[in-house]
């Protein structure tokens, strides 16, 4: 029960809810005993009218109109009392299910990149659904259940006891063998489930994942073999849930053996016992409703403890997420404006996971307003530059400063409202394109976001579609074109209108006339902001105010581009390969 400790802030935040709930409960359990009284007594009445002891009719009926008014009496408040029972503690358990789902949710968003390199997806999202899935069944049904069982048994076992004591002795036997046998068959269908649900996920994940790919599985004529490895999959997950279906299929058959057990125990030494004139015949009646009534609670009692076993362990496995640290903290919450000068000190950044050395001893600077290029091979260490300034990742103190406050001293909800960032591998949400260039600024008029699509030179695709920039997106954006993906893109982030515009290759894409035409636009946009551009052309970098070239991490050449092509090296090297591609 340690981790669901965790828990207890819920139960005080809706304490008010909940002691209702409770008493409520106890209420509508103690009702319970009322009805198997008034029967047993009108059975008694109904007997000594047939023996004779009893010889006024008008009597008898009055009696049994009485005993009828009360019943339903009873039965009705109890009734009402078990709804507002369920609409008390079953309502705080989704209460608590939507904060968990909301907590946990918020938590995520904060935990850096890392985090997510090192979990997958699914995993995320099965702790964020089934996982507090598990942990309602404790806050709600658990703690009904067991508070009905409890009432119930204060209530009717004493009362019992109270009426014929050796034959409540007898007929309460059998119960603890039902809770024990309930609990077994609650784990092993926990384990069972457990196993089903981990073939679910694998089918799941395979199935999304073809889906995406489909296009790649088309082209390549695998079809077949994709089907057969589903197929395989699908016989492993039916033949573990034709596993599960065995034990639950015991659940009920069980029960009726041990309620018939019961009752034969009533029967047998109850009729023993009225034969000896110890018990009226109404006592044999009320003990036959009170087994029927005590089994489905004690069968619970074994529910209940698996259920409360499999929420401790969902509540650890959410814990785990809930206590890591996000590596990246704001640690200021001063409103700070950023003018968008960017310095790298004698910076090195090592990705932790992977042991790669992304960036070796950098030094450069940009000032508020300028524009920097970043040329260099591939894998040399350029988007790492744009993810540090984001501050996706930490560096080491001081070598990175924004304004020349060190980048971790800044406020980072500031920061990265400054920051308008196009990547490399646009990702665009499957809502319309509107929506998505409005991710930039969520209350951009429709002018503005024409505007944007207009200097990001996607304006004239957009309105070729039927619908415009109301078009909804296929799943990743998949219904545009790369190059038209990558500019919606740069919309989205000129929109922001930020202090800081970075460009990660994202013209990479787009022929070279569109290319000049976005890079026009975009000189007359970043006039007044601090830019920069990450690409494989010279003709990207070209109008930069500084051009810096990356090679494995370390900076090999800088300067303008005028300066850079009159030196021997790698940017000479690029631009004369590309005129000639040109002339040619
Ligand atoms: N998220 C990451 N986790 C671990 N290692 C990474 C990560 N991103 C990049 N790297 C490694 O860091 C190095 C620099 O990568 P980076 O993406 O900065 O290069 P790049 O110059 O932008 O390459 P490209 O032109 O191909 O985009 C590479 O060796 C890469 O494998």
């Amino acid at each position: 029960m340690k981790e669901l400790q965790y828990i207890n802030r819920y139960f005080v935040k809706y304490r008010g809810r909940l002691l209702v709930g409770l008493l409520v409960t106890i209420i509508a359990a103690v009702f319970k005993l009322f009805v198997p009284i008034i029967i047993g007594d009108t059975v008694n009445v109904v007997r000594e009218y047939i023996t004779g002891e009893i010889t006024d009719l008008e009597f008898v009926k009055s009696e049994l109109v009485k005993n009828i008014l009360l019943i339903l009496g009873t039965t009705l408040l109890a009734a009402i009392f078990t709804f507002i029972m369920r609409q008390t503690i079953i309502v705080v358990s989704r209460y608590v299910e939507y904060d968990l789902k909301d907590e946990v949710y918020q938590h995520y968003q904060k935990l850096s990149l890392s985090f997510y390199k090192n979990n997958r997806t699914g995993d995320l999202m099965s702790r964020i659904s089934e996982d507090v899935g598990k942990v309602r069944m404790y806050v709600g049904p658990a703690i009904m259940y067991s508070t009905t069982t409890i009432t119930l048994f204060l209530v009717v076992l004493p009362y019992m006891f109270f009426k014929a004591p050796m034959l409540t002795l007898y007929v309460v036997a059998p119960l603890p063998i039902l809770s024990v046998c309930v609990y077994r068959l609650s784990l092993a269908i926990h384990k069972r489930s457990t196993v089903v649900q981990q073939y679910l996920s694998k089918l799941t994940t395979f199935t999304q994942e073809s889906f995406s790919g489909i296009s790649v599985i088309k082209a390549y004529g695998i079809e077949p073999r994709i089907n057969s490895e589903f197929v395989t999959l699908s016989e492993g997950s039916r033949d573990k849930n034709l596993h599960l279906v065995k034990v639950q299929a015991l659940f009920f058959p069980l029960m009726v053996l041990l309620i018939g057990a019961s009752n034969l125990l009533v029967v047998y030494i109850g009729g023993k016992q009225y034969i000896d004139g110890l018990i009226d015949f109404g006592t044999i009646v009320q003990f036959l409703i009170y087994v029927n009534m005590l089994t489905w609670p004690v069968a619970i009692v074994g529910w209940v403890s698996s259920m409360v076993q499999q929420a401790e362990a969902s509540q650890k496995r959410i814990n785990e997420f809930l206590q890591q640290v996000p590596e990246i903290q704001n640690t200021s919450s001063e409103v700070q404006t950023v003018h968008g000068t960017i310095e790298f000190k004698n910076l090195s950044f090592t990705y932790q996971d992977t042991n790669i050395t992304a960036l070796k001893n950098i030094s450069f600077s940009v000032k508020a307003g300028e524009t920097l290029a970043i040329v260099g091979n591939t894998g040399s260490g350029k988007s790492t530059v744009l993810e540090l300034i984001g501050r996706l990742y930490d560096v080491a103190p001081g070598s990175l400063l924004i304004d020349s406050i060190p980048i971790a001293n800044r406020n980072l909800d500031n920061l990265r409202d400054a920051i308008g960032y196009v990547p490399q591998d646009a990702f665009l949400f499957s809502d319309s394109i509107k929506k998505n260039i409005r991710f930039g600024k969520e209350e951009a008029t429709d002018e503005e976001v024409v505007k944007a699509a207009k200097n990001a030179a996607v304006h004239k695709n957009i309105i070729d579609f039927s619908n415009g920039y109301d078009t909804v997106l296929g799943e990743r954006g998949i219904s545009l074109s790369g190059g038209q993906k990558q500019r919606v893109s740069i919309a989205r982030a000129i929109i922001k209108d930020p202090k800081i515009l970075l460009f990660d290759d994202c013209l990479s894409a787009v022929d070279t006339e569109t290319e000049e035409e976005i890079l026009q636009n975009l000189q007359k946009i970043s006039q007044n902001k601090t830019t920069i551009i990450v690409s494989h052309r010279v003709s990207s970098a070209k109008n930069a105010d500084k051009i810096i070239v990356l090679e494995e991490g370390q900076i090999i050449q800088q300067g303008t581009h005028n300066e850079l092509i009159n030196l021997e090296g790698y940017y000479k090297e690029l631009y004369n390969k590309q005129l000639s591609e040109k002339e040619i």
